[in-house]
């Protein structure tokens, strides 16, 4: 693999990589204390510089492998090393699997959790990323766009990506034409871009407002790319450049119109298997449903097809964007929202007693507030999903040292090639 080793600076030691971390950095141990080694894998033999210290350990840069894992394989994409957006392509595919398919279960069990059932590892295809962020920079007549570097503010110019869709991973060199006229030397903005139903959604955040000259090259952008819409956000909220057609993603048989830059799950593919666990981990004869951290329905539309749904988030555009897509659909009846934070104000126990099954999608940093007033409740059946393995656990042990059993735990890999894991988990009284 391809990293830039820079001489001298930072103790020097021979290290053992007993395991990785959460971002997929190899893990060792020096005097007692952890180091992070990115592109270290298990099993492996390292001589390693000590640099900036980490986590109450150091991180460390491989000098030498003196012993490589068997499981180390090349790395396709050309960028692997210095990319941030993926760091494991040199682990080979079955290690991988099976790494990540045990995260879930092994941060459950240094709480003392198991789980019942532990599904294999779900994962979605190469190139199926719908929504990223990336970001540019101009130096010079150069114009630098993609992901950055791990822990870091470089950009690295991507020129081949295994995970974007095709129709983002095309809008790149394009992208180069347009920001070597507009983006001002030295100075870096974040482009996200979606690819919805109708078009690609790309929203601009960027350090200084567009003048007239601008405006005009953003909407023949806009034009020849075709792109459903185009937004730029200075300071405020996003300001529409150009509005060909209305981007929409589909939940269910419910069209939607996210806003520029509203969370959506990274791929379809992975929504998909989210959904279907949904499905899958709701009881017989539900009548009555609490979607919380519902953001703009990507479960609550399908839910409706079935139950009647109580969507909960905290993001107002998200509430506002799910009621109109309700209305529009006729499914007001079935559908009701509130616009709630669930961290500083958790549906109560009592307020949740009316639901015959709870669906939890929080973000990274978990819901621990709403997990003790569902433990405080008589709510039989909670399904739990997750991006982050550590806040799941702390999360699910809430419920099981309250009466709630762990049945079935699925992993799905929707971020290849990264230490993030996707998890969905059945709880039942
Ligand atoms: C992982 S996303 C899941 C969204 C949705 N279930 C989906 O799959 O598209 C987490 C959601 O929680 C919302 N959120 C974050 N913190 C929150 C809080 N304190 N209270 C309520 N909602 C919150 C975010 O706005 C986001 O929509």
């Amino acid at each position: 693999m391809r990293r830039q080793v820079r001489p001298g600076g930072g103790k020097q030691a021979e290290l053992t990589v007993t395991g990785l971390g959460g971002r997929g950095d190899g893990l060792a141990n020096f005097e007692g204390r952890p180091v992070f080694l990115p592109g270290a894998l298990p099993g492996e033999r390292v001589l390693a510089r000590l640099t900036s210290p980490k986590a109450g350990g150091f991180r460390g840069e491989i000098l030498e492998l003196i012993q490589p894992s068997p499981d180390r394989v090349e790395a396709e994409c050309p960028h692997f090393g210095s990319c941030g957006g993926c760091s494991l392509q040199h682990f080979s595919d079955e290690a991988y699997r099976q790494w990540k398919g045990g995260l879930a279960a092994e941060a459950l069990a240094r709480r003392g959790v198991e789980a019942k059932s532990l599904s294999p590892l779900q994962s979605v295809p190469a190139r199926s990323r719908r929504r990223a962020t990336l970001a540019a920079r101009r130096q010079g007549q150069k114009v630098l766009l993609g992901f950055r570097e791990q822990l870091s503010h470089r950009i690295v110019d991507v020129q081949s990506c295994m995970i974007l869709r095709p129709a983002l991973f095309d809008l790149l060199a394009p992208l180069r034409t347009l920001l070597s006229d507009i983006l001002p030397n030295d100075l870096q903005m974040d482009l996200h871009l979606l690819e919805s139903e109708t078009g690609c959604d790309l929203l601009i955040r960027a350090p200084f407002a567009p003048g007239l000259r601008e405006r005009e090259a953003l909407a023949s952008f806009a034009r020849e790319q075709d792109l459903a819409q185009l937004s730029w956000e200075e300071d405020d909220g996003p300001e529409p450049v150009a509005l060909r057609r209305q981007p929409i993603v589909t939940f269910g048989k419910v069209a939607v119109q996210p806003w520029p830059g509203a969370f959506l799950q990274a791929t379809a593919e992975g929504e998909s298997l989210l959904r279907q666990a949904v499905f899958d981990f709701l009881p017989d004869g539900a009548r009555k449903v609490a979607d919380l951290y519902s953001g703009c329905g990507a479960f609550t539309f399908s839910l409706a097809e079935k139950v009647s749904v109580l969507a909960v988030e905290g993001e107002e555009a998200a509430v506002a964007t799910l009621d109109a897509a309700a209305r529009r659909s006729g499914l007001s009846g079935g559908v009701s929202t509130a616009c709630r934070d669930l961290a500083r104000d958790p549906l109560r126990a009592e307020e949740l007693e009316q639901f015959d099954a709870i669906v939890l999608d929080p973000p990274r940093n978990g819901a621990p507030e709403q997990c003790a007033e569902i433990a405080q409740s008589n709510v039989q059946n909670v399904t739990m999903l997750s991006c982050n393995p550590s806040t799941f656990a702390r999360d699910v042990k809430i419920l099981v040292d309250n009466g709630f059993a762990l049945t079935t735990l699925r992993p799905i890999d929707q971020f290849l090639w990264t230490g993030h894991l996707e998890i969905a988990a059945s709880l039942q009284r």
